[in-house]
């Protein structure tokens, strides 16, 4: 059976990474998401199991302990982490699955799993960045400059990725990704390396 393919979409905070994620699900049904364990509190509405398992820190550290996570990252004085297990399942059950994590994570899991495909979403401007984080309504004053702190360093890694998408209009960018997924399907190398066999069956022809 081919194996998923690992797609890590990562990006500043607020540039509508859960926005146009939660649009793509719902246009790629068979794509499966990552739930991430954090330390942070509940938003009003937030679900454990769906939105996040909410743990405490020694729970976090435990998990961190016995190798459950296959990366982890401190933001903006929490700790977010994705479950290793259910993504090594998942992918090796021949299913899609997307992570949704901060630029320090991603680059962790970039060294583990070279072979994913690593999509940064680009804002439209730092000023419409600001807009957006506020305009949520989740931040207090302080945490908000802390993420545009962070959101402008992070920009700095965009280079490390395997493509930039800009989140100028949320369909238009839920598209581009869609082309994104439906072309990495597409490469014939990702056939080859899993069809070890075939160059010789065709030198044999
Ligand atoms: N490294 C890492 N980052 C994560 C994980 N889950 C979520 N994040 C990121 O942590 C940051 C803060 O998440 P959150 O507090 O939910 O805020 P929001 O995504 O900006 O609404 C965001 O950039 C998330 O994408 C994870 O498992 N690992
Ligand atoms: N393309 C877009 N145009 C305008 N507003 C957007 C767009 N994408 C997301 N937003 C808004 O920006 C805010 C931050 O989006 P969110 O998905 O929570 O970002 P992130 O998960 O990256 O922190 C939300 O209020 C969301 O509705």
């Amino acid at each position: 059976m081919n194996k998923g393919l690992l797609i890590v979409l990562s990006g500043p905070s607020g540039v509508g990474k859960g926005t146009v994620c939660s649009v793509l699900r719902k246009k790629m049904p068979d794509l499966v998401y990552s739930v991430s364990a954090t330390t942070r509190s509940p938003r009003q509405g937030e679900i454990d199991g769906v939105n996040y398992f909410f743990k405490t820190r020694e729970q976090f550290q435990e998990m961190m302990a016995c190798d459950a996570l296959l990366e982890h990252a401190e933001y903006v004085g929490n700790c977010y982490g994705t479950p290793r297990d259910f993504v090594e399942r998942t992918l090796a059950g021949g299913q899609d699955v997307i992570l949704e994590i901060e630029v320090q994570g991603a680059l962790k899991v970039k060294e583990k799993f070279p072979e994913g495909v690593f999509i940064f979403l680009v804002p439209p401007s730092l000023d419409e960045l600001k807009q957006r984080i506020t305009g949520r309504g989740t931040e207090t004053q302080d945490t908000i400059n802390h993420r545009m702190t962070v959101a402008e360093e992070e920009m700095n890694l965009l280079s490390h990725y395997d493509y930039a998408v800009v989140n100028d209009e949320i369909e238009a960018a839920c598209h581009r990704i869609e082309s994104i997924i439906t072309a990495e399907h597409c490469k014939a190398s990702k056939y080859l390396a899993e069809l070890g066999e075939l160059p010789a069956a065709i030198e044999k022809a």
